[in-house]
């Protein structure tokens, strides 16, 4: 879909080599620190800034080539509504629809649809500014489907929901995959992004730079459980004894709130570990992952752009 991209901002770099593919019928995460570029290249692949060099290729067409058509094949969903706050969500949704040249009378039927699946039935005819956060987002949702994009980006759309919008966010964002949609969305809500995403795309420093696949719906890794590394929060009734057992067998522990974290390859590893954390004496009274993969391969990230 990209292919090194960079773009700068009077000699400030904000996207320096991004690289990426958005399979179609898969949510693809774009995960990375403040900073790291992550709007930068939404907004090139949604064709609303030019790249400095690469390319971008949505749905098969060239961006370059058929600004016109590339972007009749894209949903945009900025991470905030912007400037249409004087009109109702319908005229809103309507205005969209001709804009994407939907023949009227679809265009009231298909208005009408993204109403209700964005559950602002009520606030139809209300103008936009007296809608919240979260109903301002949920309408931005519907803005970018009007013309049922072949491919969706989507910049923080979690932000501002309360927990049952967010719900409802996945279910869209999955069906929409299951209907063949390459969706791509950026998140600082690591939490979520396990449970919505197939895949994963890492951002630093305005580039690209790891890929995590197959992370599985319904929480990352859930179709190959404990299959990566990650670590481990472990409580003991003596600190000191887990500390020296956990070095004693090579490993780097850590010190965390509530216990020590230590690194372990996969699950077996891990079962092995309290086996043998147990049969040493040691008094384990937790032993439990101590974050989300995503969330360790973002804190990694973040880690190395403090370094
Ligand atoms: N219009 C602009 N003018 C100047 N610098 C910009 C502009 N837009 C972005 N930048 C810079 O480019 C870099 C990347 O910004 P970008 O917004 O793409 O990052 P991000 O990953 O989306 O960050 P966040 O998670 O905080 O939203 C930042 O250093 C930012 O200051």
């Amino acid at each position: 879909m990209a292919h090194d991209v960079a773009r700068s901002f009077r000699g400030r770099v904000a996207v320096v080599a991004a690289d990426l593919v958005v399979p179609p019928g898969s949510v693809t995460a774009l995960v990375g620190p403040n900073g790291a570029g992550k709007t930068t290249l939404l907004l090139v692949l949604a064709g609303l800034l030019a790249p400095d060099r690469g390319s971008v290729t949505l749905d098969g067409v060239d961006l370059v080539a058929d600004p016109v058509g590339a972007r009749a094949r894209t949903g945009w969903m900025p991470d905030s509504l912007g400037s249409w706050d004087s009109l109702t969500a319908r005229e809103l949704l309507a205005t969209m629809a001709d804009a994407h040249r939907l023949p009227r009378a679809a265009s009231a039927a298909r208005v009408a649809e993204l109403l209700a699946l964005v559950h602002l039935e009520d606030l139809a005819d209300a103008p936009a500014h007296v809608l919240s956060r979260g109903q301002k987002q949920r309408l931005g949702l519907a803005r970018a489907l009007v013309h049922s994009p072949a491919v969706l980006l989507l910049d923080e759309p979690a932000s501002g929901l309360d927990p049952r919008s967010r719900v409802e966010l996945r279910d869209t964002l999955r069906r929409l995959a299951g209907e063949g949609v390459a969706v791509l969305v950026s998140s600082h809500v690591l939490g979520e992004l396990d449970e919505l995403a197939d895949r994963a795309v890492l951002m630093n420093g305005g580039r690209t730079v790891d890929v995590l696949e197959d992370v599985g719906v319904g929480g990352l890794g859930s179709d190959v459980p404990g299959s990566r590394p990650r670590p481990w929060r472990v409580r003991a009734l003596e600190p000191a004894q887990l500390l020296a057992a956990l070095e004693g067998r090579g490993l780097r522990p850590r010190p965390a709130e509530g216990g020590i974290d230590v690194v372990v390859p996969d699950e077996e590893s891990a079962a092995r570990l309290l086996a043998g954390l147990v049969a040493d004496g040691v008094g384990v009274v937790s032993f439990a992952p101590a974050t989300g993969l995503l969330e360790q391969a973002y804190l990694e990230l973040d880690e190395g752009s403090r370094r």
